[in-house]
């Protein structure tokens, strides 16, 4: 039986990569699939991951009915067993809703990847439906840690280093960037608002001991 399943984590903690080895090893078997993305940091219509490795990927847009264009394609005769959908806390509730029907209807693995919550802890719509749709949600192995050194759940805005809670949900940047960034941080020192940079710079939430906030 075919899958919808959701692979979620904080920013930084491997999602592409494992998209990348999902697709690889789904390959490697003799499995046909497609990738798709939405807003990747390295550009239009890739995939990339910070290892090094990035693909061609389809451009996920807000008007993409994911479930018409595929099955056009296999009415055509194309063979599809999986699909790989990283960024996928971008879709829109009604694309998720496509691809269940795509794994429901036409019996095609679909494989998600994306963060759960924005910088101000809210959901996006895509992940959210995810959640309610999804037959498995997995969360990452790999721990992305917070500067205290706890495991990090939450997403975390800066600008130059100090957290912001005001802004557009949707701002592509990176971890450890100057400028506006994110950066992850345990759910303590997000409520808080102590980033690396504002502990080390003495916040007024932070004991006078060092990093022991
Ligand atoms: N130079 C490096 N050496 C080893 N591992 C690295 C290096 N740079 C990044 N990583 C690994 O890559 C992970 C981030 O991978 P990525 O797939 O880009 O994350 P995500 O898609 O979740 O944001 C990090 O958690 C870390 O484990
Ligand atoms: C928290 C948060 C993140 N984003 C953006 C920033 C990145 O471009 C992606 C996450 O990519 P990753 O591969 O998981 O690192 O999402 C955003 O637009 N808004 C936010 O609140």
């Amino acid at each position: 039986m075919a899958e919808l399943v959701f692979f979620t984590g904080t920013m930084d903690c491997g999602k592409s990569t494992l998209a990348l080895q999902t697709d690889y090893n789904a390959r490697q078997g003799g499995r046909v699939g497609r990738i798709f993305t939405s807003h990747d940091r390295a550009g239009n219509a890739v995939l990339s991951s910070r290892l090094g490795l990035t693909v061609e990927a389809t451009e996920v847009r807000p008007g993409l009915d994911l479930l018409q264009m595929l099955v056009r394609e296999m009415t055509a005769g194309a063979r599809l067993d999986y699909l790989i959908c990283d960024e996928a806390q971008f879709y829109t509730a009604a694309q998720i809703e496509q691809l269940a029907r795509v794994v429901d209807d036409l019996g095609v693995d679909v494989y998600a990847f994306g963060i759960l919550s924005d910088f101000r802890t809210k959901l996006f719509e895509g992940s959210a439906r995810l959640i309610e749709l999804a037959d498995r949600v997995e969360t990452l192995q790999v721990q992305a840690l917070c500067w205290c050194g706890k495991r990090a759940t939450h997403n975390a805005r800066t600008i130059d280093g100090v957290m912001v809670t005001e802004g557009e949900q949707l701002v592509v940047g990176d971890t450890h960037t100057l400028a506006v960034g994110y950066e992850v941080l345990c759910r303590r020192h997000h409520r808080r608002r102590v980033t690396a940079k504002t502990a080390g710079a003495g916040s007024p939430d932070t004991l006078p001991f060092g990093q022991s906030a």
